[in-house]
């Protein structure tokens, strides 16, 4: 069993009350490079019981600065090029076959010691990463930061809270500040890849603290338990996932494949997709595949590692058995697939969605897209893939 912690990315800041004195995020693209929105959300939670800068801190660092110690780390949103959904099984979840695609619109979460509030107490702050899609919605006024849940049922403090837990604890509370880039509820596993970046964060600083190391097993198990879609954010790149969505085999990528992620006004909620899935599927109005359709075809898999042999016809074989139920709970997407497919990209729906992923010829096609969906009010960005 390997004893490997998840990358190394401490660093050392000061952490006040409202968040203060973090760090700015990385820019990520030129729109992101402005300044920070003003935009933030805090709540104090507690319970009963109990970037880029690299390299651990050690105790003799912290004397010297006199900052308690803090890790800062990265996980990615994610689209679903090929979603087979199977029958449901006896607890509630459905069989799947999925290839997941990493796209690179990054949660970033850092997990700050905080031997100034009680043991088991976490603080949670948020702020929208500038010129994200996020921060799109938040000035058209379709999107409130403060409707992400900030307390116990928060997905980056439950596994901050999981991690710490299992580790027997840190003689103090916890700040977990998220910079949110990826749209809430958009089917883009927004909340995933922040449960899985704090995992890896919480890692980091028991080490720091406690100097308690975490085994990779054991994170990757946390990451189970937290929602089907938190392993894959801990790996990124691409993987088909099979199971609930949990069981990942990492798939080659010969280039990042280039793409317009459009965020919609509004939200699904996963479960509801689910569900009216289901629904569609007792009235007929959709099929259930069988045992042997819930696999990833092999000529995308071919088309995604560059193999020769394989065409851009492979991409006719993205598939969402959740766009169906997608575009029943939300039909105005469906105009807007099809003014995608007529402005020469191939779109599909991300996910459970709202979100919509258009592949694009080629990253100029993606750059040209985004621009002109901006421009009719759209919010959309170019990314990749993979
Ligand atoms: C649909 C997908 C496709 O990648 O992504 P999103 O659209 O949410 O981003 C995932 O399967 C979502 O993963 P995640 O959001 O982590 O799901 P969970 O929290 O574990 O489950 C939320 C709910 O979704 C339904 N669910 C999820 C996964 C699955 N294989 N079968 C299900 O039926 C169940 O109703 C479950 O209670
Ligand atoms: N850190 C978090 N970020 C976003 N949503 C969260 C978070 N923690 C809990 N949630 C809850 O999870 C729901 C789904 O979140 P999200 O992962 O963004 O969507 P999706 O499952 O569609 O990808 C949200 O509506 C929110 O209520």
């Amino acid at each position: 069993m390997s004893r490997q912690r998840w990358g190394r990315q401490h660093r050392n800041h000061a952490s006040n009350e409202n968040g203060g004195g973090l760090r700015p995020a990385q820019p990520r693209t030129q729109a992101e490079a402005q300044p920070r929105a003003e935009t933030q959300t805090r709540v104090r939670t507690s319970d009963s019981g109990n970037g880029t800068q690299t390299g651990s801190v050690t105790a003799a660092q912290r004397a010297v600065t006199g900052e308690p110690p803090s890790s800062r780390m990265e996980a990615p949103g994610k689209v679903n090029l090929f979603l087979a959904v199977g029958p449901t099984r006896a607890d509630g979840y459905h069989s799947l076959a999925t290839l997941y695609a990493a796209v690179d619109v990054r949660e970033a979460v850092t997990v700050s010691f905080a031997p100034d509030l009680p043991e088991g107490h976490i603080d949670c702050t948020l702020e929208v990463v500038p010129g994200s899609l996020v921060d799109q919605q938040v000035e058209r006024g379709s999107f409130d930061p403060v409707s992400v849940p900030m307390d116990e049922s928060n997905l980056a403090v439950r596994a901050a809270r999981t991690v710490i837990e299992r580790a027997g604890g840190l003689p103090g509370g916890v700040r977990v500040h998220i910079e949110k880039a990826v749209p809430v509820a958009g089917g883009m596993g927004g909340g995933s890849a922040d449960a899985a970046a704090a995992i890896k964060a919480a890692v980091e600083l028991v080490f720091a603290v406690t100097g308690r190391e975490t085994l990779v097993s054991d994170s990757l198990e946390i990451a189970r338990g937290l929602g089907a879609d938190v392993p894959f954010a801990m790996t990124g790149g691409a993987a088909i996932g099979t199971g609930t969505g949990a069981e990942l085999s990492p798939v080659p990528v010969s280039s990042p494949w280039p793409a317009v992620l459009i965020a919609d006004d509004g939200a699904l909620s996963t479960p509801s997709v689910f569900s009216r899935l289901d629904a569609l599927r007792e009235q007929g109005q959709a099929v259930t595949p069988r045992d042997e359709d819930l696999q990833v075809p092999d000529e995308l898999l071919g088309a995604l590692a560059g193999d020769p042999g394989s065409d851009s016809s492979a991409l006719s074989l993205l598939r969402n058995d959740l766009q169906t139920p997608a575009l029943d709970l939300a039909p105005h997407l469906v105009p807007r697939l099809e003014e995608l497919r007529m402005a020469g990209s191939i779109p599909i729906v991300s996910g459970s969605g709202p979100t919509l992923i258009a592949l694009t010829r080629d990253h100029e096609s993606a750059r040209i897209l985004a621009a002109h969906l901006r421009e009719v009010g759209a919010h959309a960005v170019p990314v990749v893939l993979g």
